[in-house]
């Protein structure tokens, strides 16, 4: 696969996501880093971002419930270029209904080479490095240099 860059500007499009057990700890989270997270546009799933607006205050861009097809749509915007972190605080303890949707959001995530933390822990490296303030360059893969070849 070729490769291209993104730039991530300072102002990231930074997506929250939280499954049930863990909706505690990333409301903790967020009011924890509320003065870096003010900085940047907010989107999460539809309960998670509920929340995180009633608990902290942040401006949140919601999404569908999970279950209901926000995993998807998260992973729809970072297929378009659309999201620069994702912070998912995703439960691998507990089945949940929708697990199809929550492995397409974290491939997507990997495939369009974007910061992912998923757990508590790498959130908190994460909001600490330069990523999280700096404008970064990623590599990407060249969508139209895949298409060509698959075209020709
Ligand atoms: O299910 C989720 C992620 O897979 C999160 O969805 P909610 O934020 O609506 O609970």
């Amino acid at each position: 696969m070729q490769l291209t860059t993104r730039i991530l500007s300072t102002k990231k499009n930074i997506a929250l996501v939280a499954h049930d057990h863990l909706k505690d700890s990333l409301l903790k989270w967020c009011t924890k880093n509320k003065l870096q997270l003010v900085q940047h546009n907010l989107c999460a799933t539809g309960t998670t971002g509920t929340l995180i607006k009633q608990q902290t205050q942040l401006n949140v861009t919601t999404m569908l419930s999970g279950p209901m097809g926000g995993d998807q749509q998260i992973g729809a915007l970072i297929a378009e270029g659309k999201i620069d972190i994702l912070i998912f605080f995703w439960d691998p303890l507990n089945a949940v209904p929708h697990d199809p949707d929550v492995k397409a959001l974290l491939r997507l995530a990997t495939v369009w080479n974007i910061p992912v933390a998923t757990n508590q822990a790498t959130a908190n490296a994460l909001i600490q490095s330069p990523i999280f303030t700096n404008e970064v360059t990623i590599d990407i893969p060249d969508y139209q240099q895949y298409l060509a070849e698959r075209t020709e």
